[in-house]
């Protein structure tokens, strides 16, 4: 069968970097044909195109066929896979609140255009910004869809916890398994050394407790804003590649014995307001994600757990406030 895979902003920089690897199968695998639908606001649609003859180009046999749209009706309908990509990103001298009533005013209709027109197994992951306030923005405008379809991207940090950790402790990152990103995709995020194993022993005793909470954790999650400095643009292709990962995990599972980091919708695990979209250790089975269970948290850890968790309440309680939820 033919899935469908919408994604937003498809004209950006993510997007040029993300359609390509779907193309060519990465996304849900070697067998699996993809049809492509292109979701821009009008301005960008022209540029879409040229995106799209791109992908025409390089003759993917997977790709059998590619739809471009600024309506987010068509966009959707019988969409199996949505990555929401476009967002509308801070400027200068615009508060909290503007910022998350101009995305109430991209992902409120984009939810609603998932609920009334999405194909039935349809999941959704959201990468556009504040993402995990984003995502459940989208979750509330689409009550018939149930609310574990509605998912953040926090695979990005996770993977630059992978990173971080394999260049201190010089080992190949496939020796690295069980890492954790808690709470928001902001600079709150809690990446988790004490479940992370290496070797099958306990990350954090393998490092100085200094470089784990002085460097570690202020690397990781700062990584998107030191990246915006050194490039003068934000993350791209690594923040593609994430996206890919965690929609390839969904589908295909995770592998046996490790997990791995997404937000998703709390049911209240590790005291976590329920309903809230955090990261959480996950597993994927039979195309659900699942919370790891049974995870003994320290006082450390619980500390910097609550304080993002706190983060993601706050910007719960701003967009019911302004009618967004
Ligand atoms: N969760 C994560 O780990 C990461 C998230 N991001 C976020 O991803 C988002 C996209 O980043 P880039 O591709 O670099 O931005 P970009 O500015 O290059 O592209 C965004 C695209 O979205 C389009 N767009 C805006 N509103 C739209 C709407 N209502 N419907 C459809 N398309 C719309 C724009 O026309 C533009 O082409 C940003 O919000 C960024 O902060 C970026 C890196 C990592
Ligand atoms: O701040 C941004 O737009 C980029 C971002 O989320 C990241 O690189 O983690």
């Amino acid at each position: 069968m033919t899935v469908k895979v919408t994604v937003t902003g498809a004209a950006g920089q993510i997007g040029y970097a993300l359609l390509f690897r779907i193309a060519s199968g990465q996304l849900l695998g070697a067998d699996t044909p993809v049809t492509l639908s292109l979701l821009e606001i009008p301005q960008a649609v022209k540029a879409a195109e040229g995106t799209a003859m791109e992908l025409d180009d390089c003759a993917f046999p997977l790709l059998r066929g590619i739809e471009i749209s600024d309506d987010p009706a068509k966009a959707f309908d019988g969409a199996n896979v949505a990555l929401l990509v476009g967002a509308r990103p801070r400027t200068a001298g615009m508060e909290r609140g503007d910022l998350l009533q101009a995305n109430g005013g991209i992902f409120g209709p984009q939810g609603k255009a998932i609920n009334d027109h999405a194909a039935d197994d349809i999941r959704v992951l959201v990468v556009g910004n504040p993402a995990n306030t984003n995502a459940l923005i989208a979750r509330s405008a689409a009550p018939d869809v149930p609310a574990e379809r509605f998912t953040a991207m926090t695979r990005l940090d996770h993977n630059r916890a992978l990173s971080q950790l394999s260049a201190k402790l010089r080992v190949p990152v496939s020796e690295i398994k069980k890492m954790t990103i808690w709470g928001n995709h902001s600079a709150t995020q809690y990446p988790d050394l004490f479940h992370a194993e290496v070797g099958g022993k306990i990350a954090a005793e393998q490092v100085e407790e200094e470089w784990l909470r002085d460097t570690f954790i202020p690397t990781v999650a700062k990584r998107g804003a030191a990246i915006i400095e050194a490039r003068g643009a934000s993350s791209a292709a690594s923040a593609a590649n994430a996206a890919v990962d965690h929609v390839h995990d969904w589908v295909n599972g995770t592998p046996e014995g490790d997990w791995t980091s997404a937000a998703i919708p709390s049911d209240g695990s590790y005291g976590v307001a329920e309903g809230i979209i955090s990261s959480f250790p996950v597993v994927s089975k039979n195309g659900r994600w699942e919370i790891v269970q049974g995870l003994e948290i320290d006082a450390f850890s619980r500390g910097r757990i609550d304080a993002s968790v706190g983060e993601l309440i706050e910007e719960r309680d701003a967009v019911k406030e302004l009618g967004l939820i």
